[in-house]
């Protein structure tokens, strides 16, 4: 199991305190796709912030890869989440200004485990198994919005996460471009062993994952 939610409580204070995730429990395993549906505003994002350590400010139990998030300091959390989790969101926020292979490299950049030299032909690789190779060299902005989508996910791939938290990742695409991005998430539960969780409205996505969650009003219906 890679993670495991159990008993997740949220509450806002804004305008007042109020509850927005009610006794959540869930697990996900290894190469699971897994998507989470429900009406705007039923908690989805909510969630995904939860599951992936942005909001550490929740009532209940995180564990991922059996480590629970709330014994980890600040910066150790920040690690952790940098080495286990890739991000991909509605929109792509690529860097307009650096090239495809330059945006791919940003967060092992950052992460500073890895040569620039590898960091490269890491970045190329995936660009190769995404059938991009010759974009490269090309700038973020002159690709289309299914192509921007699939370097978003290239970079949220870049340090070899296990786990990849997904907000609508096809918000913003038409059903052509929706299709490649869906196939190329399928493709990495199943030939790279990732495990992605997802936040959806599309019906024609949630009804083909590995796992259908909805939320209802913060309640998690299995
Ligand atoms: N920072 C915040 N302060 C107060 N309330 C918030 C905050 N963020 C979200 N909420 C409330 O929490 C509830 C759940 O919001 P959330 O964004 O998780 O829903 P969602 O299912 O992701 O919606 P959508 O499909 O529109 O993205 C909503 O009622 C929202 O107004």
């Amino acid at each position: 199991m890679i993670l495991k939610a159990q008993h997740i409580n949220k509450f806002f204070e804004d305008p007042k305190r109020h509850q927005v995730l009610h006794n959540v429990s869930l697990a996900l395993n290894p190469g699971e796709l897994v998507s989470i549906y429900g009406e705007s505003g039923s908690g989805k994002s909510t969630l995904l912030y939860i599951l992936s350590t942005l909001d550490t400010d929740f009532e209940g139990s995180l564990q991922i890869h059996g480590q629970e998030s709330k014994t980890l300091s600040s910066l150790a959390l920040t690690n952790f989440r940098n080495k286990h989790i890739g991000f991909i969101y509605q929109f792509h926020y690529l860097l307009p200004e650096f090239t495809v292979l330059q945006n791919i490299m940003l967060p092992a950049m950052k992460l500073g485990s890895k040569s620039k030299e590898e960091i490269k032909q890491d970045a190329l690789q995936l660009l190769k198994e995404m059938g991009m190779n010759d974009f490269a060299a090309r700038s973020a902005y002159k690709l289309s919005g299914g192509q921007q989508q699939s370097v978003a996910i290239a970079r949220a791939l870049i340090n070899d996460p296990t786990l990849i938290v997904a907000d609508e990742p096809t918000g913003n695409l038409d059903q052509k471009n929706t299709d490649i991005v869906f196939d190329l998430l399928k493709k990495i539960t199943r030939e790279k062993g990732k495990t992605v969780v997802m936040a959806t409205h599309n019906p024609k996505i949630y009804q083909n994952s590995h796992r259908a969650i909805e939320m209802i009003d913060g309640v998690v219906r299995l």
